[in-house]
This record gives structure tokens, sequence and C-alpha cells, in this order.
């Protein structure tokens, strides 16, 4: 056979699946009234597994295309008996009744000190708040939930170190709403008590994430580097001691605070060193024009269930921006996968696959709708 021939022969069987495929939605449109009549849930595992027994059995070489195949109809046919449904009522009705901002947003923990990158961020999304400084990620999640704080604001991934592993964690933990993420960018400068040659500082302090993006400028000057618990606590420590030969990595916006001089500028590794931020809510505010959504859950230790998952979001036309798995301490191997995504909850496709999700997934929460200024 000619690849034309192939090709019309592929045309011809692709034809004949379409009213099948068809025929088989219009079925679990059927069994989505009987569920309904009867009070059944929509997922029937059993069933499922049945089928994809028969059908991985029968198709011989191809047998794990095939159940992959049938598993892909059966979580459409899901998704299609939620939304006929109207499954996830609770979900549906706190995304409904959800505020579009807190009315209070006063107190606002994030950590370090005045002139930490938290801080800068901070100012950035809320420039008119009373900052209260943590030390830990821990104390930040603990100071909103005894509603010390309004809200919370923490840094979950770095354009060259990756995610905070902790702060995913805290996430999982609390799962706290989040109402709004911001980026900074991360450019961090040389500086000392006194205007000096650069070439007179020796050593350096600062945060070590700080001394790790700045390694390639503090190798080529030959630099001894020294680690603080901040890159604001660095440039007050500078401020402090006024020795000469000393200098602080920080952000322009602390060498300013501590009254410090900038003897050079820029020095990290790479231009685009960014910083992404969220902040945290007990409770739920969806803002107009959100266009991302966070959201948790875990799996069963199953074949194909993230990739099943992960399916569902493909079909409905949903853009993945991050995924992250993190370990569940008390179980063995087992994992929670945290996900983002771009879309509005109030769209029906959107809203109808987060209640789908959260009616199937073991420990499934919706996180949030909220704008992201990049
Ligand atoms: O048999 C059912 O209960 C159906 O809803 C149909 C179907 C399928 O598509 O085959 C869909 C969902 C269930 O989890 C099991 C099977």
């Amino acid at each position: 056979m000619t690849l034309e021939e192939i090709r019309k022969e592929i045309d011809q069987i692709d034809e004949a699946l379409l009213p099948l495929f068809l025929k088989r939605m219009e079925c679990a449109k059927a069994v989505a009234v009987i569920k309904k009549e009867t009070g059944q849930p929509v997922l029937n595992a059993e069933r499922e597994q049945a089928i994809l027994n028969r059908i991985g059995s029968r198709a011989g070489e191809f047998g794990g295309e095939a159940r992959m195949l049938y598993a892909n109809m059966m979580d459409m046919s899901r998704s299609l008996q939620h939304s006929l449904l109207g499954s996830g009522q609770e979900l549906r009705a706190a995304i409904r009744d959800a505020g579009v901002k807190p009315e209070k947003a006063e107190k606002i923990a994030c950590l370090g000190e005045i002139g930490s990158y938290s801080h800068e961020a901070l100012l950035q999304l809320y420039p008119h708040t009373f900052p209260l400084f943590y030390q830990d990620f821990g104390g930040i999640f603990a100071a909103v939930e005894s509603g010390e704080a309004d809200l919370g604001l923490l840094p979950v991934e770095n354009s060259s170190a990756g995610s905070v592993g902790e702060v995913y964690d805290l996430i999982l933990q609390y799962r706290y709403s989040i109402i709004a993420a911001t980026t900074l960018l991360v450019r961090h400068c040389m500086a000392s008590a006194k205007k000096v040659d650069p070439r007179s500082i020796r050593t350096v302090y600062s945060h070590p994430q700080a001394l790790s993006q700045c390694s390639v400028y503090i190798e080529k000057n030959d630099l001894h580097a020294l680690p603080c618990s901040s890159t604001a606590a660095a440039a007050q420590m500078i401020a402090q001691r006024q020795e000469a030969g000393i200098a602080a990595i920080c952000s322009e916006h602390a060498a300013k605070q501590y009254k410090l001089h900038i003897v050079q500028n820029d020095i990290q590794n790479t231009s685009n060193n960014r910083t992404r931020f969220i902040v945290i809510s007990r409770r739920l505010y969806i803002p107009d024009g959100a266009q991302k959504i966070s959201l948790c859950f875990s799996l069963p230790h199953k074949t194909g269930s993230l990739y099943s998952v992960l399916a569902r979001f493909a079909a409905a036309g949903l853009n993945l921006t991050k995924i992250e798995s993190r370990p569940i301490a008390e179980r063995n191997f087992e994992y929670d996968f945290y996900l983002d995504f771009t879309g509005n909850v109030h769209e029906e496709r959107t809203l109808n696959l987060l209640c789908a999700l959260n009616d199937e997934l073991p420990r499934f929460s919706f996180l949030g709708n909220y704008t992201e200024n990049e």
C-alpha cells in the first residue's frame, strides 16, 4: 500500500469510530439520569476496572494502548456526567459566595525585616499596608491562623533556585486560600557603609540564597562570602559596623533603607532572576478578572492516575503553568500534588472540571483564583 492509500484507510477508520464514540457519550448521558434518580455516585471504579481488564486482554500487543484509550473515554464520560448532575455543590456555593477582596488587609505577615525582598513584593502589591515581619515561613502561617495578621505573603519559587519546598508543604498543610500573586525581579547590589572603590571590598555578607545567586561575581573578584539570616539583616549589620573592606549583598531598596552606598549594581549571575510570591488568606476572595487558579489533591498509587487528571485539563483546553509534588509525611511514597493553571472559575467548563475533580479525588482542595502581576 502507498502512503496515500494507508492514510485513506485511517480516515475511513476515524469516520467509523466517531459515531461509536458519540453513541458511547450518549450512553454516559443516559446513565447520568439513572444515577441522579438512584443517588449513585458518578465514579464506579469497579465497573471501569472490569472494562479496562476486558479490553486490555483482548487487544493483544496493543493492550496498554487500548487500556489508555478506554480510560480516557471513561474520564470524558465522567466529566460529562458531573456537569449534567451539577456535582460539587459545596464548592460551587463557596465560589459563588466568595468576596472580591478582603475588607481588612491592614496587617500582612511576611519574611525578614524592613528592606527584605518579601517586603519589596509586599509594597508592590499593597503599598499602604503595615508589614509584620517573621523569621520563618511557619510563623507567617501561624500569624494568619491566629488572626494576628489579616493576610500572609510568601515566596514560592525563584527562576534559578526553583520551588521553595517548605512553603509548598505549609500550603498543603493549611490549605488557606491564595488571593494574589506577584513576581519580583530580584537584583542584588553590593553595598558598603562608605563610598569606596569596589576593589577595596574583600568580604561580603548576605543570605545564602543571595550569595549563591551572585557566585560568579564573588568568585571573579575572589571575595570571602559569609552567610547572614537575610539580605536586609546583612545590610543592617554593615551599617552598624561602619568598617572598611566589608559589604552586604542586598537589594537597592535595603541599601537605601540602611543608608549604605551602592558600590556595584546588578551582581547576580543572571539578569532574569525572578521570585514569585503569593498572598494567603483564611477566607476565599476571587477578584474580578482573576486569571490564575491553584488547587491540590492526592492520587491513589495507580498506573496512569496523574495522566488521567492531566488529560481532563487538556480536554477542557486549560493550560497548566506549574505542577509540584510533595511527599505525604505519614504515608510511604504517596504524594500530594499542587497545580497552577490559567483560567477563571466563572467559566462554566472550568468550574465543571473543578467540581468533578473535587468529587473524585482524595484530599482535593480548590485554593484560589486570583490575578498575578508579572
Ligand atoms: O457504568 C457507569 O456507571 C457509567 O457511568 C459509564 C462509565 C463508562 O464510561 O463506561 C462511566 C463512569 C463510571 O465510572 C463507569 C463507567
